[in-house]
């Protein structure tokens, strides 16, 4: 630490992150260089959001002064431009920790990627939010001046960073007297950016993005100067944004662009929203919602910490960031705010957790955000195909965490499955119903590690055959959500590895030669179950193979292998049930088996099961002593 003039000043270093991502944000979003603006203000007017939230406990915090707003200001001379508010400011420790590193986590796999994609896609740099750091766009020297709300004035912090080359690894910190409470960025803009230096431009972008920012955003009056020849500035400040808050205007009024950037704004994304709700609710409980679903899924989706969930506001004044109550887990997607009506306004998100109006509301915005999914995948299936490829797992988690929309998210479905035969997943369950065999009672469907695995299982084949359609499962979360939807519009799911085919699928001829299959290798199974011990729970003679000559499977009322094996791996006891072995009558190698002498017999018993094991997706017990027991076989058959 250096001291000058008594004040303590700092050196210190960006977080490695920290310094990925200003290299990243500097050179790829330089096209769309004027968006710093945007993010700044925005930053300025969730400091003010923050500052009137803490107040709403501690109105102390305003000392004496709860006008809260954004002054946007430039300097010819110095090349500057300034954005300053009033909000609730940072501290020395904060203005560190949040200028200087990044605490998200999964951030530093989020950028790898992105560096070893070689040139970083703008719009993916822009999903994880950039914020401060798109000042280094137009800036090669960021100064920030801060005191957080109630500290003395003796707390202020001067926050400095130059960047020489492509991104200078360090800032300095020092220590300050600042009696304004609030936030002041100064940019000291790069050569060539002098297009900012002007108070027509600066009010075209904060009309543009920051129209609908809640705060006044003032800037300085401008009068023009004959003499000089040119526009010059007054003293005096005007509010340059309209401040009228968008949710509460009538939707014939809002322009399309209007509702994106106000999207760009709470849900800090850059791209374009995928689509979007605004719907007032009248009533007892009596709320307007306006709902964004956005394009691409964020990279910390799967996090448990929700960021930039929905905002509440109580009668146009903000209250909540990030209210998750608002929104079940299924939905964390969603991004926007509710106004209520009736909400004291010095809620507390512990109040929210009993209020019965704001279970009206989770209510009332599932319903929303479910029938919006639902005209998407009606009138807009491209899409609903893109929400799905971003969203579908999330939406899955809905079977499992809202029994009461059950069904409406099972039809929101897509699958992949026999029909199309490519990994798409483009099938709904009404597809499916639509195209069921006379006779099918049951919804097939297959678990399985993955596409592959899940197209060559043994068990499709008599499926196949029968031009009965099955759909593939392969997320981790398919093993659980099918326990919780045992049937859909009347038909029950059923897995094509559990239990035993549709009798009605079987035509009468091979019901009779199942019949006569059964009889004829009732000792030749019997044997087999000897052979194979402890290992099977019965061996009996399959319907459902064509091609292989065995397959696993489980009872109907177990858990599926697949499930026991992901119960395994996170730690928790699998219940121990014993598959069944069940064996193509048709096939050559039966004729083996039974012409086997004992000692041969318990090596191809042992061969057969370990093989289904195999096409199951399951683990062999000892691959050394299958491969030993193939090569003998295969070199004595
Ligand atoms: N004007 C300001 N007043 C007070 N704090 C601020 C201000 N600007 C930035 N900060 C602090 O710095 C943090 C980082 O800001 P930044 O814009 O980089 O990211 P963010 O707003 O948290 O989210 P995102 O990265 O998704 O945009 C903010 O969360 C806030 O705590």
């Amino acid at each position: 630490m250096v001291e000058t003039n008594g004040a303590m000043r700092q050196k210190m270093e960006f977080q490695a992150e920290v310094q990925q991502l200003l290299h990243l944000v500097v050179h790829s979003l330089y096209s769309n260089k004027e968006i710093f603006l945007r993010e700044l203000v925005s930053n300025a007017s969730d400091a003010c959001d923050k500052l009137r939230f803490e107040a709403a406990q501690h109105p102390e915090l305003f000392e004496g002064d709860g006008e809260l707003k954004i002054w946007i200001d430039y300097d010819r001379d110095a090349r500057t431009v300034t954005i300053r508010d009033n909000g609730i400011g940072m501290s020395r420790e904060e203005a560190v920790a949040h200028l200087g590193t990044i605490a998200k986590s999964g951030t530093r796999e989020f950028l790898q990627r992105l560096g070893a994609e070689g040139q970083a896609d703008a719009r993916l740099i822009g999903q994880f939010g950039v914020g401060f750091y798109s000042a280094f766009i137009v800036a090669d020297r960021v100064t920030v001046r801060s005191r957080r709300a109630g500290l003395p004035a003796s707390a202020g912090v001067l926050w400095e960073c130059a960047m020489t080359g492509d991104a200078a690894g360090t800032f300095e910190v020092t220590e300050i007297e600042r009696p304004e409470r609030g936030t002041e960025v100064v940019l000291h803009l790069r050569e060539g950016e002098d297009e900012f230096l002007s108070g027509v431009r600066l009010r075209e972008l904060i009309r543009k993005y920051s129209d609908h920012i809640l705060w006044p955003i003032l800037m300085r009056k401008e009068r023009w100067d004959e003499g000089r020849g040119e526009l010059v500035k007054e003293e005096e400040w005007e509010q340059v944004n309209r401040a009228s808050a968008l949710w509460a205007r009538p939707k014939q009024e809002i322009a399309e662009e209007e509702y994106v950037e106000f999207y760009k704004h709470v849900a800090h994304d850059f791209e374009a929203p995928l689509s979007w709700v605004h719907a007032k609710v009248e009533g007892r409980h009596e709320y307007t919602m306006l709902l964004y679903l956005p394009q691409r899924a964020p990279f910390d989706l799967f996090e448990r910490t929700p960021r930039h969930g929905l905002k509440l506001y109580v009668r146009r004044v903000f209250v909540l960031e990030d209210a998750e109550r608002l929104l079940p887990r299924y939905l964390r997607f969603v991004r926007g705010v509710v106004d209520a009506a009736d909400l004291p306004l010095n809620v507390s998100r512990e109040m929210l957790q009993d209020s019965r109006e704001i279970e009206a509301i989770r209510a009332g915005v599932t319903k929303r955000v479910l029938g919006l999914l639902e005209q998407l995948a009606k009138n807009e299936p491209e899409k609903y195909a893109r929400f799905w490829r971003e969203f579908g797992r999330v939406l899955k988690e809905g079977i499992i965490e809202d029994p009461a929309n059950r069904e409406r998210i099972a039809a929101l479905l897509r699958f992949a499955s026999t029909h199309s035969d490519s990994p798409e997943e483009t099938v709904s369950l009404d597809d499916y119903l639509g195209r069921m065999k006379p006779g099918q009672e049951r919804i097939y469907y297959l678990t399985a590690e993955s596409f592959a695995a899940a197209r060559h299982s043994p068990h499709l084949e008599a499926f196949r055959k029968k031009g009965v359609e099955v759909l593939l499962l392969t997320d981790r979360i398919d093993e659980w959500w099918v326990a919780y939807l045992p049937e859909y519009k009347g038909k029950p799911l059923a897995s094509v590895a559990k239990g035993e085919m549709d009798a009605a699928l079987l035509s009468e001829e091979e019901k009779k030669a199942r019949e006569e299959a059964d009889e004829r290798l009732k000792p030749l199974l019997e044997r087999l179950q000897a052979a194979l011990g402890e290992r099977v729970k019965a061996v009996r003679v399959s319907s459902r193979l064509t091609e292989a000559p065995a397959c696993l499977v489980v009872e109907e009322h177990e858990p599926g292998m697949q499930l026991a094996r992901l119960l395994r791996e996170l730690g928790q006891d699998a219940p121990a049930h014993k598959p069944i072995l069940e064996l193509n009558p048709t096939h050559p190698v039966i004729a083996k088996l039974q012409a086997a002498s004992d000692e041969d017999f318990a090596e191809w018993a042992l061969l057969l099961y370990e093989e289904a094991l195999l096409a199951e997706g399951g683990k062999l017990e000892d691959p050394a002593a299958f491969v030993q027991r193939m090569n003998r076989l295969l070199l004595t058959a």
